[in-house]
């Protein structure tokens, strides 16, 4: 088989033995990994306008938590929120860019696979909100009263 191997589903499937064990453990693939998924996260920053919010976003709740000096707790709260508006944006673009891919046409089913990511985010941003207020809303008002 000279097809070219793509993650490791495919080199399962390569191999003769379907029973085959995947590849040893090695700190140089992880490394690449790690690095693929930077590649990842940069294309999104680049290429999706909504990515650049949610930068913006992250920046001004840390900013925020650093001069309100919250405690441990509040802070892993915050990164919480953070987290999760950042991984329901990055599998959107994922499901967005894999639909693109293979229907480039118009076709319904495709629009509902696209409205059912996008109301992950949807949710995934009302709840970032709704825990950025709980936690910087009280000590933002202590500092201003
Ligand atoms: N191929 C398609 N067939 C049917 N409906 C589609 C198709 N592509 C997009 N849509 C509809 O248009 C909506 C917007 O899709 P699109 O891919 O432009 O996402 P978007 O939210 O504009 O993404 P972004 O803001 O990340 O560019 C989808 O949620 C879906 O309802």
């Amino acid at each position: 088989m000279g097809g070219r191997r793509i993650g490791h589903a495919g080199r399962m499937r390569e191999s003769s033995d379907p029973f085959a064990s995947p590849k040893g453990f090695s700190i140089g693939a992880r490394l690449k990994s790690f690095r693929y998924a930077i590649r990842g996260l940069r294309v999104l920053l680049r290429e999706e306008h909504n990515a650049r919010v949610h930068l913006a976003a992250s920046l001004c709740v840390v900013v925020a938590g650093a001069a309100l000096r919250l405690a441990v707790a509040e802070w892993r709260w915050l990164f919480l929120a953070v987290a999760l508006v950042w991984l329901a944006e990055a599998f959107n673009t994922a499901i967005e860019d894999l639909c693109d891919r293979i229907c480039p046409d118009f076709d319904p089913a495709i629009g509902r696979i696209k409205d059912l990511a996008a109301g992950g985010v949807l949710v995934a941003s009302l709840a970032a909100a709704a825990i950025g207020l709980l936690t910087l809303g009280p000590p933002l008002l202590r500092a201003l009263l």
